[in-house]
């Protein structure tokens, strides 16, 4: 049986974490690394919990670390602990099919943004309740875009007017999300793009700055630095 949160909540949050953070460098796997003394995985977590929508939060583990993980996050939230997959999809697929009957709308969440704040969870929740099947946050692309060929040449620059860099969490009816999820062919690095591929409309919300991805070691400290005022 899934634990609980908010048993009137109306929200299931799965929260892959079973990557090994190669572009990270070798250590644990990423989730399970330290960010100012506690795991990625364990802020996350907790800030999950912190969303007052939330009824369950099903966490898709390293396939070796299923009880470690249970045992880390028993006093940090009620949570359901699952196998992850060789592939982030296949991590979503497997602690989606552990949801509980109940919430009818599902968020799934990188543990790597450790420092997504509540607010996030609660505005993307608040999208798909408002009638959207798929939702994900966004920002702007900051940068010039150029494209290039071989040798690194630039072909061109990229019009990045109609450009977003998508985060998670990304929101969905749950009914949606299994479809797409039934309906997946190779691996894709989000679940809106298998929502995108059954033709249902993705729409974006205004993501966060809090809300980076633990990708490379420059993130890792930037998150450090973020954690000590006040993250
Ligand atoms: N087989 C996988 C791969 C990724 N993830 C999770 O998906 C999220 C986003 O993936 P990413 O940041 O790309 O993590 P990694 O795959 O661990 O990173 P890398 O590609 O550097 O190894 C992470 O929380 C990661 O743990 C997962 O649950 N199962
Ligand atoms: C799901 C995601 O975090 C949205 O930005 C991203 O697609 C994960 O991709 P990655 O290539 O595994 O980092």
């Amino acid at each position: 049986m899934t634990a609980q949160l908010n048993p009137r909540g109306d929200v299931a949050v799965l929260v892959p974490a079973a990557g090994a953070g190669v572009r990270l460098g070798p250590g644990a796997p990423k989730a399970l690394r330290p960010l100012a003394g506690e795991p990625l995985l364990v802020h996350a977590v907790r800030r999950i919990a912190a969303a007052p929508s939330v009824h369950t939060i099903v966490v898709a583990a390293p396939a070796a670390d299923v009880g470690a993980v249970r045992q880390l996050l028993a006093p940090v939230a009620p949570v359901a602990v699952v196998a992850g997959g060789a592939e982030r999809q296949a991590s979503v697929a497997a602690a989606l099919a552990a949801v509980p009957a109940g919430p009818e709308i599902v968020l799934v969440h990188d543990a790597a943004r450790a420092l997504t704040p509540p607010e996030l969870v609660e505005s993307v929740a608040e999208a798909v309740r408002a009638g959207h099947d798929a939702v994900v946050p966004v920002l702007p692309v900051v940068d010039t875009i150029k494209e290039v060929g071989a040798g690194e040449v630039v072909l061109g620059t990229v019009d990045r007017s109609a450009l977003r860099a998508v985060q998670t969490p990304q929101g969905f009816r749950r009914s949606v999300l299994a479809a797409a999820h039934e309906a997946a062919g190779d691996p894709l690095t989000d679940d809106a793009g298998l929502v995108e591929k059954l033709g249902v409309p993705v729409v974006c919300v205004p993501g966060s700055e809090y809300a980076l991805k633990v990708t490379r070691p420059f993130d890792l400290a930037l998150a450090e630095h973020l954690l000590a005022i006040g993250a």
